[in-house]
């Protein structure tokens, strides 16, 4: 199947950068989010990264214009109907996505396929609830988007191979990179991933270490980008739990049991980043450690 438009639902931190990869790539892009300020600050990010990029010489400022001119965004869900790939990056919640997929299916063409970019929720069951299990798989892009090579494609028991082919096609057409995974809790990157970070969150929980001796560890101890506590604010500490419960439920063993702390920062409404405090205060010049 040639696709040439893209739904996205949710415009969020991902939303918002498979938003920027798409148009870029010169696909037509609709985005849609349940909140207007959402989809403003999408629009508004997604500019100042194309900037970014046009200022460190990657993208032509022509490309740039072009790129933005291609994404359009709605508060109405069912205007993605038209699209030829559906991409849903909505919050971390099976019954938020459910929900979604439901609202949409009575409004798609036969042939859309359908897509989430779930970071560890069952593809399978997600598609199975819709009327095409055979077209449905997950399309799992990392964080930050415009900047990371690598995107999971995740099979359902169900997916045929011509939807594969043509997400992997888009995959080539963006320039990433496809690694295909089986779909079991949390695929590849996060069943390998988000344990380590749930770890960070139980040595600081156990004292073993500040937020900050934690994080210069592993960024100068076994050379990561971002140390693990940084990198959980970035993801969001509420995908980070949402996922750690995935693995827990799904694999149905202690050993994947999310760190009480990590809850109790979720419960507080400090979620990292996106509301300026998590194991990190935002709110001023340099980022605070907050124990
Ligand atoms: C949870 C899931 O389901 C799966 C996941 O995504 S897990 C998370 C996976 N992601 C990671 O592990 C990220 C780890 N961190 C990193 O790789 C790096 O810290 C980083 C790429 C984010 C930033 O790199 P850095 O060297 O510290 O900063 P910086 O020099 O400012 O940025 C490097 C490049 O990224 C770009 N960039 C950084 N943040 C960006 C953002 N949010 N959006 C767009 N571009 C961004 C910069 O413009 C810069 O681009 P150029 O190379 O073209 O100049
Ligand atoms: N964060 C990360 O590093 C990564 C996340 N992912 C996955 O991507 C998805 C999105 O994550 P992320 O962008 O970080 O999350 P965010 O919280 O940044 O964004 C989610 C967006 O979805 C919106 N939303 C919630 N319900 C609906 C709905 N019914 N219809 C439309 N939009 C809705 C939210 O609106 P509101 O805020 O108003 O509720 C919010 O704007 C998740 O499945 C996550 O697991 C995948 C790879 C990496």
């Amino acid at each position: 199947m040639d696709i040439q438009s893209i739904g996205i639902v949710g415009a969020g931190q991902m939303g918002n950068g498979i938003a920027h990869v798409m148009a870029l790539a010169g696909y037509d892009v609709l985005v849609t989010d349940v909140s207007a300020d959402a989809l403003k600050n999408a629009m508004d990010t997604i500019e100042g990264n194309l900037g970014r990029q046009v200022g460190r010489g990657k993208v032509s400022e022509a490309d740039a214009n072009a790129a933005m001119a291609r994404i359009k965004t709605t508060q109405t869900l069912t205007d993605l109907g038209q699209s030829d790939l559906i991409i849903e990056a909505a919050t971390e919640r099976e019954t938020v996505k459910q929900a979604i997929f439901e609202d949409l299916l009575p409004h798609l063409k036969p042939d859309t396929i359908l897509t989430s970019n779930t970071s560890s929720i069952s593809i399978t069951r997600l598609a199975s609830r819709t009327d095409r299990p055979e077209k449905f798989m997950g399309f799992h892009f990392m964080n930050p988007v415009p900047v990371m090579q690598l995107v999971e494609l995740i099979r359902g028991i169900a997916t045929d191979t011509e939807t594969y082919d043509a997400c992997k096609a888009v995959v080539d057409r963006l320039g990433k990179t496809a690694a295909s995974a089986e779909d079991f809790p949390a695929f590849i990157v996060n069943r390998i991933l988000m344990p380590m970070i749930n770890e960070a969150v139980y040595t600081l929980y156990e004292g073993v270490g500040s937020v900050q001796s934690i994080d210069s560890s592993m960024k100068l101890g076994a050379n990561h980008p971002m140390g693990p506590l940084e990198l959980a604010d970035f993801i969001g500490l509420d995908t980070c739990l949402a996922i750690m419960n995935v693995l827990h439920d799904g694999l149905a063993d202690t050993k994947y049991r999310p760190c009480p702390l990590l809850t109790k920062y979720v419960e507080a409404g400090w979620l990292g980043r996106k509301t300026d405090r998590g194991f990190y205060d935002y709110r001023g010049e340099v980022p605070v450690p907050t124990r």
